[in-house]
């Protein structure tokens, strides 16, 4: 199922780059292609991505490119472009029916589709995995132990792709559960908003405690209703991630949450952000989506009022504590 030639990694910032140095520490050869020529040339010339993973030196296993075509010489591919360009840029690659792994977290504006769903329709020869789970890119890249989820329909496939990536600080588990996997990634990115929030509020730590709960508790219910399974919901992709990503100032989903707590605009946090804050763009989607199922997600509910500044933080913390009381 997978091919000859080096691994492809589409998308060069900090999560492309850092998957590039891990999987080339190995030994293995690795053809990066970024939008950005300067980022090509800088990796190429210094072995530095400043843009995006600055002070780490790479690998001289990694080629950079900013053609698409070279891409076809890879003998599988990882997507890690944002979530809301994956179609754009699947659609610009020819297939030559690779394994794509798709690394991006998020759900697509409009369809409300998975990036799995995106991928099959935009390269519907090629076989579709997922890899997610609690990966802080200036980690992985600086070769700290590691563990994630790669998910695909087919087992074998899973299994096989767990194989080929694996490296000693990198360790991927197999699942079958796609849609579980991809869930988990995509919600944790707007419930570290939230915990941003509370962090930039002084909301203290009972409280950042106890919305990782009725987050996650969100995350089951839009999870299980979408035919994810609870255990991978339970697991590295989704409460893993879950709990690194709102546990950190690192996060660029907490970091965004805790300007907003502190009192900033969305407009202001996101004008010359160059680096991407999924559960930005996320959050409104994934309430739409909820909201056409009948499903409650109030946390959710509350990240989007302060995005678009329909609510200050003082409105939606009393809006969330004057919920009603009910049963856990
Ligand atoms: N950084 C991490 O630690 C990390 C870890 C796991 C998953 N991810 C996920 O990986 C994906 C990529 O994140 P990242 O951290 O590498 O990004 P980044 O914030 O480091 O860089 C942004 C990237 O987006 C690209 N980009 C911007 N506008 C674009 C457009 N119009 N079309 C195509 N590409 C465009 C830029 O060229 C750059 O490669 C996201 O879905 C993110 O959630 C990131
Ligand atoms: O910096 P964030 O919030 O995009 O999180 C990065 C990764 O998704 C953590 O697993």
């Amino acid at each position: 199922m997978t091919q000859a030639g080096p691994i492809g990694v589409l998308g060069g910032g900090a999560w492309g780059t850092a998957l590039a140095q891990v999987l080339a520490s190995g030994g293995s050869d690795v053809l990066l292609w970024a939008r950005n020529g300067a980022v090509v040339g800088a990796i190429n010339a210094h072995r530095e991505n400043p843009a995006y993973l600055p002070g780490m030196r790479l690998s001289e296993h990694i080629r950079a490119t900013d053609e698409m075509s070279d891409m076809r010489e890879a003998g599988m591919l990882l997507v890690v472009t944002p979530a809301q360009h994956m179609r754009a840029i699947l659609s610009r690659f020819s297939p030559e029916g690779q394994p794509l792994i798709l690394c991006a977290k998020g759900i697509e504006a409009v369809t409300h589709k998975l990036m799995h769903q995106v991928a099959r329709e935009a390269m519907p020869g090629s076989p579709v995995a997922v890899l997610s789970g609690p990966t802080f890119a200036h980690e992985v890249a600086a070769g700290l132990p590691t563990a994630v989820t790669l998910a695909a329909e087919e087992e074998a496939l899973a299994r096989l792709l767990a194989d080929v990536l694996a490296r000693p600080t990198l360790r991927p588990y197999a699942s079958d559960d796609v849609v579980g996997a991809e869930i988990g990634g995509a919600v944790k990115n707007v419930l570290a908003i939230a915990c941003g929030v509370v962090d930039g509020a002084g909301l203290g730590q009972n409280a950042r405690a106890a919305l990782i709960a009725r987050g996650f508790a969100e995350m089951t219910r839009f999870g299980l209703a979408l035919g994810a399974r609870a255990e991978t919901l339970a697991g590295l992709s989704g409460l893993g991630d879950l709990v690194l990503t709102c546990s950190s100032r690192r996060s660029r989903n907490f970091s965004l949450g805790k300007g907003l707590g502190e009192g900033r605009s969305a407009a202001d946090l996101l004008a010359d952000r160059r680096t991407v804050a999924e559960g930005a763009y996320t959050a409104p989607v994934l309430l739409e989506a909820a909201r056409a199922r009948g499903i409650d997600m109030p946390v959710t509910a509350s990240v989007c009022a302060l995005l678009s500044g329909e609510q200050g933080v003082n409105d939606v913390i009393s809006a969330l504590l004057a919920r009603p009381l009910r049963a856990e």
